[in-house]
């Protein structure tokens, strides 16, 4: 007769069959393209021996196209919690050996569920999305799986953060998961994001490309945007997302300080970095690497919309957000794909009380029809939008140019900064000093005996009256002129004194940015 330790062990047995998900010859199979199964990954990833996993029996209950004879515990799809640097987070992970991952109605349910557990104990939540999409043998089902998945990335956002981790195929519906989500990470040469394959494209454009140049990481990352991280493997793309995490508060409602750097705050290697002569470039990542603590600037979309760098640091310790023109590219000046870059990560920082700084050195909007009729007024004003929205403390530091509506728009006290400092070579004024002459001393000039003496002459006399801080100070636009090397020890003083901040805004359902 079966006793409990028959019980217990049929229990490990079953265990096992879970684990195994598809079998060892699809498991060899996933070696042999470079990937790790579900489970190696969910190691990885969390804090050792923390996994706890949920509804590892769970199946489906398909019965056509022979479904019935193909059941796997589990549904291709491992769900649960555990840990990383020491703090819960929520996951669930995609077992390409079971059905390529596919998602059907029992393997959605899971995901949702531990969407919601995550939501309601305020935790993170991270998907590893390895999937040939929608499981097809089980039709609309699957894709009102999706519907549930998608709702609550939906209604979750700005609750917990997401992260998205795509490490093998995430097609057709599957992708605007991860589109919803606040971070999306990719692993070179093996993952790979489209609404609609290469064949689906040539059958319909006759355009021909490979699935790697469609939608692999590099695409992602350097042309759509769709991505925000990529890394050479697996193991280095799973450690990336622990660094990321380190960086949140595991809520809204929550704050993340850790012990930070204190002491010699004076840093005098900022009055050499920005150069002195407007037009010549510089990396503005120079500048973050002095002010932050210590190697804690990691940033996000490095390699998308390169005048503009967005990204996490900490000072003494605290997390602040990073918003910075990059006068390598472009002179920094503002355009589609860096207005969305931005705009996205302040509306992230702003969910979850990340402090913004900013960093100002912009030329103005970048010229051309392509942006005109791209559509640069739509993308343009949701960095207007998400500063004037956002209720954090927000700082300003004008490191050289602040040039028209772009210096509006990158923080200006009249869209809500909370502080604006200027460092003295700042230069706040409509235009840059040349085109200000030609448009308002033009008859001046072409009347002149001399055009070229005197254009000079209008551009000296524009220059000195206001290519400077003085009279932005001297209307509180600015509020204080700063010596550059005191640059960090005004961000400590001024962090501290916003801790505290309330500031409400006029009550309605949400508001309408410009998409
Ligand atoms: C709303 C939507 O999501 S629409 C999109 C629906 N999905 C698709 O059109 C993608 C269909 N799948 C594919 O194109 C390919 O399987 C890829 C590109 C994902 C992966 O290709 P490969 O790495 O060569 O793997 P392969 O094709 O062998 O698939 C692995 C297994 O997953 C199964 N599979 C893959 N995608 C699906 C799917 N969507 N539904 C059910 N089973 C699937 C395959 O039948 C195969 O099963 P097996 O191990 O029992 O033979």
């Amino acid at each position: 007769m079966a006793d409990l330790y028959d019980k217990i062990n049929e229990l490990y047995d079953q265990r096992r069959k879970a684990e195994l998900g598809g079998g060892d010859e699809r498991i060899q199979r996933q070696h042999e393209k470079g990937k790790l199964t579900a489970r190696e990954r969910i190691d990885l990833l969390l804090d050792k021996d923390t996994f706890v996993e949920l509804n590892p029996f769970t199946e489906h209950r398909s019965t056509d196209f022979g479904l019935n004879e193909k059941v796997y515990p589990g549904d291709g799809v491992v769900t649960g919690y555990g840990k990383i640097n020491g703090r819960p987070v929520y996951l669930f992970s995609q077992d390409f050996t079971v059905f390529g991952g596919a998602l059907g109605e029992m393997h959605a349910k899971k995901i949702a569920q531990a969407m919601d557990l995550a939501a309601k104990n305020g935790a993170p939540f991270i998907g590893l999305n390895d999937s040939g999409g929608a499981r097809i043998q089980e039709g609309v089902v699957s894709l009102d799986g999706y519907g549930h998945v998608f709702y609550r990335n939906a209604i979750y956002s700005g609750v917990i953060p997401q992260i998205s981790v795509i490490m093998g195929p995430c097609a057709g519906g599957a992708v605007y998961s991860p589109a919803i989500t606040d971070f999306v990470f990719m692993v070179d040469k093996t993952s790979q994001m489209f609404i609609t394959g290469p064949k689906v494209i040539e059958t319909v454009t006759g355009e021909k490309i490979s699935t790697e140049d469609l939608g692999g990481a590099k695409v992602h990352n350097t042309i759509s945007g769709n991505a925000h991280f990529r890394g050479e493997s697996e193991e280095e793309v799973l450690s990336m997302v622990r660094r990321l995490l380190n960086y949140f508060p595991p809520n809204n409602l929550g704050s993340s300080k850790l012990e930070g750097e204190t002491g010699d705050d004076w840093r005098p290697d900022l009055a050499d970095i920005v150069p002195f002569d407007g037009v010549r470039p510089y990396d503005v990542r120079a500048v973050i690497e002095q002010v932050v603590d210590h190697a804690s600037f990691m940033e996000v979309h490095r390699e998308f919309a390169k005048n503009m760098v967005v990204g996490f640091g900490r000072i003494q310790g605290e997390t602040v957000g990073l918003v910075c023109n990059q006068p390598k590219f472009l002179a920094g000046s503002l355009d589609i794909n860096s207005s969305d870059k931005a705009a996205r990560f302040i509306r992230f920082c702003d969910a979850f009380h990340i402090p913004i700084i900013t960093f100002e050195d912009v030329t103005g909007f970048f010229p051309g029809i392509k942006q005109e009729h791209g559509g640069i007024i739509r993308h343009g004003a949701k960095i207007l939008y998400a500063y004037s929205e956002a209720t954090v403390p927000k700082i300003t530091v004008i490191l050289r140019k602040a040039y028209g509506g772009a210096y509006v728009a990158m923080n200006s006290k009249a869209i809500g900064a909370d502080l604006v400092f200027a460092w003295p070579n700042a230069e706040i004024a409509v235009m840059g000093p040349q085109g200000a002459a030609n448009i308002i001393f033009s008859r001046e000039i072409a009347r002149s005996g001399n055009p070229q003496k005197t254009r000079h002459e209008k551009i000296q006399e524009y220059r000195e009256k206001f290519a400077n801080p003085y009279i932005a100070a001297a209307r509180g636009m600015v509020d204080d002129i700063i010596d550059p090397r005191e640059t960090r020890m005004k961000l400590i003083q001024s962090l501290e004194m916003l801790r505290q901040k309330q500031e409400e805004r006029p009550r309605k359902k949400h508001g309408n940015i410009p998409l």
